[in-house]
């Protein structure tokens, strides 16, 4: 059996004094798309965050196995640096800006992108990481029909790929997804 490239067990997390979750077990095999789901305040972005590193689980542990890309709410650009500098900044190649139709901008200070511009921007830079792990919380945040269906491509193309996924949505996707995680059925 293909080992799973992210795989976590027993998680819980506190917030304040108020527990969100327990038991929490996920494993994320190559070419699986997990949907995580759940009602607002569930833990959906606490769960992603500490997949991802960024936050301690109050128990449980996570296996990660190769690198990992995390898009939170926030696209995390500097917005006085051009979208090519943003790129150049992350080691991303600029290539990816076609794919989601950002070519013509390259020159433009982040700050004068609108709010799908700039999640499109944070999508290609997703896209050009080549981390085999992405976790993605809501993804398609202010993009337009067009542009949610090229995000629901590039998701497919990248577990076509080898790639593995746990996105958090409140919306109805187009990926093929191999299970649903519901924080909500849990509580
Ligand atoms: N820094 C923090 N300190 C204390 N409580 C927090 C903190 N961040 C989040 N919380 C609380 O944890 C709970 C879960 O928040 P979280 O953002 O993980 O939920 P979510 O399922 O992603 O919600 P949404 O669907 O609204 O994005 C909420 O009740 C929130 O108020």
């Amino acid at each position: 059996m293909t080992a799973p490239l992210l795989a976590c067990e027993g998680l819980a997390a506190e917030r304040g004094s108020r527990t969100l979750f327990t038991e929490i077990g996920v494993s994320l095999a190559p070419g699986e798309v997990v949907r995580l789901t759940g009602p607002n305040g569930s833990g959906k972005s606490t769960l992603l965050r500490i997949l991802a590193g960024l936050l301690p689980p109050s128990a449980g542990e996570v296996r990660r196995n190769g690198k990992l890309s995390y898009l939170g709410h926030a696209n995390g650009f500097d917005a006085q640096r051009s979208l090519g500098a943003e790129f150049r900044f992350w080691g991303a190649d600029l290539a990816a800006l076609g794919r989601f139709g950002l070519s013509a901008l390259v020159d433009l200070p982040m700050r004068s992108l609108s709010q799908g511009q700039q999640r499109r921007a944070a999508l290609a830079r997703l896209a050009a990481s080549g981390a085999g792990i992405w976790l993605l919380d809501e993804p398609g945040a202010g993009l337009d029909d067009a542009n949610l269906s090229n995000l629901d491509r590039v998701i497919a193309d990248h577990a076509e790929a080898g790639g593995a996924a746990l996105i958090a949505t409140h919306r109805e996707t187009r990926f093929a997804e191999s299970k649903i995680l519901d924080l909500g059925a849990r509580a």
